[in-house]
Formats: C-alpha cells, sequence, structure tokens
C-alpha cells in the first residue's frame, strides 16, 4: 500500500496551500481532488463572481458620463459575452496550468478523485486504497438548501450553477441576503433581470454592522432590487410556466411569479462522499469540529478551511492550511487566530470589515466609542462622484485599542487593510492619526473618522 505523510482531502485553498508547504518541506505528500483543484474560489466563487461584477461595475459606469460632460450612446449589455470575458479572467487568473495546480513541481502525488474514509488512516482515492500518517481534510462547503416545501421540484439554481449561466434570467429571486445572495443580485441587476431578494432575517449582511447593513439595503433598493426582510418562504410551486414562491412578511402574504431561483441562503460542510464515521468523526453545529491547532479529535486527522466553520473566506482557508501544517510537521503550537480577519462584499460600492460590529462589542460588555465619518465629506469621493459611504471605527475608549473598523464605500476592500495592520499590530488609534496620508485619497475617511477620538 502506498504510504504519504501527509494526505490532503480537498484541491480548495486550504488543501493547496498544505501541500505545497508540505512538500516543500520535504514530506511526502498526496492531494484528492474530486471536482477541479482551485476549489469553491475558482470555480464557482471569489474569481468568476468578481470578474462578472467588474463587467457589471463598467455597464452602469458607461450608462451615466453625462455629469462628467462625456456624452455617449451605448447600446447593450450582453450577458453572454460577460460570462465570455469571465472565462477568459478565470483562464488568465489560473494560468492555464495542470489539473494538479503544480503539486507535481514539487513532488506531491494527485488523485483526481473522490476520496473516503475506510479506517481513520486508510483512505480510499478511486480503486486505491492509500495509508496516511497524517490527513488533511480540507473539503469546503456545499450550499445548503432550505427545506421549503416544492423548491426542489420547481427547480433552483446556486451559485454553481449562477456563474455558468449563459442568458439572463428575466426575473431572479434570491433567496437570502448574505454576501453570495447581494452579490448576484446587484450583478443580475445590472444586467437588467428584475430581482426580488428575499431574506429571512430583519438585516441584510445579517454579520455586518446595523448601520452599514442599513446602508447597503438602502443602496440594493436603488439599484432596483425588491428586498424583502423578515420573510418566510412558505413554499414554492410552477405556476403558469414561471416559479411562484408564496411567502409571508411584515407586510403581508404574497406570491412571487419568477424565472429562476438562486438559493444562497449559507452553507454545510462538503462530508457527503467522505464516510467520516469511518474515521471516528461527526458533524456538529455545521462544522467538522477542530480544536485551536486545527486537530480533530482523531490523532493526526487534522481539518482546515469552510468545512471546519471557519469564517467562510479563501484567505482565511489558506492561512488555516499554512497553519495546519506548521502545527504537524514542525512542533509549531501555532493555535488559529481568526480575530483579525478582513470580510468583504464585493457590491458597488463594496462593503468591508474587521473585528468587532458595535453591536458585538456592546454584547461584550465592552465600554466603547464609535466614530463615523462620511463620504460625502470626503474630498476624493466627492471628486470622484462616489459620495456613498460610511466608515465607522470601534474603539476601546480606556485604551484606544481599535476594536472594529467597517466601510462601505468606493475601494472599501483596499482601505480596510490599514485598519486591520494597526488590529493585527496592537496599534493603537493614534497610530492613524500620527501617519501623513494622501490628499486627496479614500483611506483620508480612515484618519478623518480616527482623528474624532
Ligand atoms: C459565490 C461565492 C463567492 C465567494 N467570494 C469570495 C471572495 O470574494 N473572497 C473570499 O475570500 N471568499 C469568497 N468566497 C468563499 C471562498 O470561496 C471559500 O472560503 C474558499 O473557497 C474555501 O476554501 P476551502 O479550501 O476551505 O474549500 P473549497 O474551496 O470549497 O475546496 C474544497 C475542495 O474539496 C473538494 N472535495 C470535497 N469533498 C471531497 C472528497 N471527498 N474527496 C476529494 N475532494 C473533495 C472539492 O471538490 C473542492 O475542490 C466565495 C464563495 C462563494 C460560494
Ligand atoms: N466577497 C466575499 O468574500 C464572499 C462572497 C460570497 C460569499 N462569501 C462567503 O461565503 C459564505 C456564505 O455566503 P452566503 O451568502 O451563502 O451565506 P450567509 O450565511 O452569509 O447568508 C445566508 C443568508 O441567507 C438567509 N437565509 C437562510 N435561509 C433562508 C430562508 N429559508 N429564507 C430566506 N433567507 C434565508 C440567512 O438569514 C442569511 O442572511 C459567507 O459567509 C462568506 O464568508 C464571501
Amino acid at each position: 500500500m502506498e504510504s504519504y505523510d501527509l494526505v490532503v482531502i480537498g484541491g480548495g485553498s486550504a488543501g493547496l496551500k498544505a501541500a505545497r508547504l508540505a512538500a516543500q518541506m520535504g514530506k511526502h505528500v498526496a492531494v484528492a481532488e474530486a471536482r477541479e483543484t482551485g476549489g469553491e474560489c475558482f470555480w464557482a466563487g471569489c474569481v468568476p463572481t468578481k470578474a462578472l461584477l467588474r463587467a457589471a461595475q463598467v455597464w452602469k459606469q458607461v450608462t451615466q458620463t453625462a455629469p462628467y460632460g462625456i456624452h455617449v450612446t451605448v447600446d447593450r449589455a450582453d450577458f453572454a459575452e460577460a460570462m465570455a470575458y469571465k472565462a477568459r479572467k478565470m483562464r488568465e487568473v489560473g494560468g492555464n496550468g495542470p489539473p494538479d495546480a503544480g503539486l507535481s513541481k514539487w513532488g506531491a502525488a494527485f488523485f483526481p478523485e473522490y476520496a473516503s474514509f475506510e479506517e481513520p488512516h486508510k483512505i480510499r482515492v478511486g480503486k486505491k486504497v492509500i495509508h496516511a500518517e497524517q490527513v488533511l481534510i480540507a473539503t469546503g462547503t456545499v450550499p445548503a438548501i432550505p427545506p421549503i416545501s416544492g423548491l426542489k421540484e420547481a427547480g433552483f439554481i446556486t451559485n454553481r450553477e449562477a456563474v455558468m449561466l449563459t442568458s439572463l434570467p428575466k426575473r431572479l429571486a434570491v433567496i437570502g441576503a448574505g454576501p453570495i445572495g447581494l452579490e448576484f443580485a446587484l450583478l443580475f441587476r445590472r444586467f437588467g433581470a428584475e430581482v426580488t431578494v428575499l431574506e429571512r432575517l430583519p438585516q441584510v449582511l445579517p454579520r455586518e454592522d446595523v448601520e452599514i447593513a442599513e446602508r447597503v439595503a438602502a443602496s440594493m433598493q436603488q439599484e432596483g432590487i425588491r428586498l424583502i426582510l423578515s420573510a418566510h418562504v412558505e413554499c414554492v410551486e410552477r405556476c403558469n410556466g414561471s416559479k411562484c414562491l408564496h411567502l409571508s412578511s411584515p407586510s403581508g402574504v404574497e406570491k412571487i411569479a419568477c424565472d429562476e431561483i438562486l438559493v444562497a441562503a449559507g452553507r454545510w460542510p462538503a462530508v457527503g462522499e467522505l464516510n467520516l464515521e469511518a474515521a471516528g468523526l461527526a458533524i456538529e453545529r455545521n462544522a467538522l469540529p477542530v480544536d485551536a491547532y486545527l486537530r480533530t479529535r482523531v490523532p493526526s486527522i487534522w481539518a482546515a478551511g469552510d468545512v471546519t466553520g471557519s469564517p467562510l473566506f479563501t484567505h482565511v482557508a489558506s492561512y488555516a492550511g499554512g497553519v495546519m501544517v506548521r502545527n504537524a510537521f514542525a512542533n509549531a503550537n501555532e493555535p488559529v487566530d481568526y480575530s483579525v480577519t478582513p470580510r468583504c462584499t464585493y457590491i458597488d460600492p463594496e462593503v468591508a470589515s474587521v473585528g468587532l460590529t458595535e453591536q458585538e462589542a456592546l454584547a461584550a460588555g465592552l465600554k466603547i466609542r464609535v466614530s463615523r465619518y462620511d463620504y460625502a465629506d470626503l474630498d476624493r469621493a466627492v471628486l470622484s462622484n462616489a459620495p456613498e459611504g460610511l466608515v465607522k471605527l470601534i474603539v476601546e475608549e480606556a485604551s484606544g485599542r481599535i476594536l472594529g473598523g467597517h466601510i462601505f464605500g468606493e475601494h472599501a476592500s483596499s482601505v480596510i487593510a490599514e485598519i486591520a495592520v494597526c488590529m493585527r499590530n496592537h496599534l493603537p488609534i493614534q497610530a492613524i492619526t500620527q501617519t501623513m496620508h494622501a490628499y486627496p485619497s479614500f483611506p483620508e475617511a480612515i484618519e478623518a473618522a480616527a482623528a474624532q477620538f
């Protein structure tokens, strides 16, 4: 039986990072990947959606040039051609590399197969069973499908199908107003679809600060997206060639007819094929449980990335893959620390945050001060005709420690890095005010918010 120092199950952000690092350390590594290396991020997540959102942003910009004295006649936005743009950009980002994502270069073995446990350290990959000294489970997540009566029968799509569509659904209903739901809602709306978003909670982006989420909701509505909050979708049925959702919300009971339903209602750990029981493991509370060092409760079996219920981001998964290898092979004894994780939602303008929201800080009993700075007061935003936005800083009153930063506005995903650097390095709020910021620039909004302390 072939034997490896490390068998990685799942060739996404967490698995590939771990496999490369372990192989570079001279370990004998094998990776099993059921679909294609790159994982959800490359094939159906970050990469395709950001290319498509860029196309949608350019389309809006070219239709609104008159304020700049530029008078152009634009014809139409072709959804299928935008999809082709996305495919080209994916090839550029992916580098047209080999299916093993260059693992063989590092001496790692690659099995393009589903992996499943036979025993804790014996893993079936296709027809073979291989032995693993250490195992990393990095299988990510699959879309969670809410148990709504008639949904399966009526048919729906998830992010995986949405990034592959070649024609635009005329009327789209989106279930869930998390990052996936909102990014797709904006994208399809800008290309001309009639979009309704149904969210069961009273807030869009429920993990974001309430004030930021309210601004986002207003901005989505201005785009022409219909938002129904505190919505309860009772059932779905086929009606007159359409799909009809029956729902109740604070405004009453109604029926929404659409051509397609996009389910973006959260994620579920991808363990369907793994035969976890044979390893002595089980899912608990929507995740594969690990300790702070990424060990599962079975010796020498580790897990990293989305499957563990860590914040569901590529940069987190990749970081965790690195921590796992250092703990398994370098005795690093390094606990994971997700406390300074930048989170971005790439609507337009963007949302970005790091650390605690005002509501979380108050719930934790912390004595805080909150400062806000509006993009409408920021010279660069005004000059760029992008006055929609808000920066919010949450600071511990006594120490000046930055607890959280929240931005809704142009370039938020880039501007948030300054706050993350301060927080990660325990720099107080004064570190921002004592640093010159270029005039006029978007990071000046952070400086102005910090100056209020
Ligand atoms: C629409 C969308 C947009 C997103 N946008 C962003 C973004 O802009 N920025 C960001 O940071 N994050 C984004 N994310 C989240 C990001 O995609 C994930 O956090 C990231 O992919 C997690 O990496 P992972 O390695 O844990 O899992 P995955 O990327 O899911 O990789 C797991 C891999 O394991 C394989 N696998 C599963 N079971 C088995 C098995 N039994 N045997 C072999 N292989 C198996 C799968 O095929 C998959 O390739 C987005 C997600 C979605 C869905
Ligand atoms: N830009 C990014 O970095 C990016 C983009 C997309 C996704 N992601 C990651 O992927 C993760 C998953 O995203 P997501 O948006 O699917 O999940 P989510 O958990 O963030 O949001 C799902 C939303 O669906 C709602 N919901 C669930 N069941 C419902 C129902 N029956 N009816 C109505 N609403 C319902 C939830 O209340 C929630 O607001 C995110 O947490 C994020 O970390 C990141």
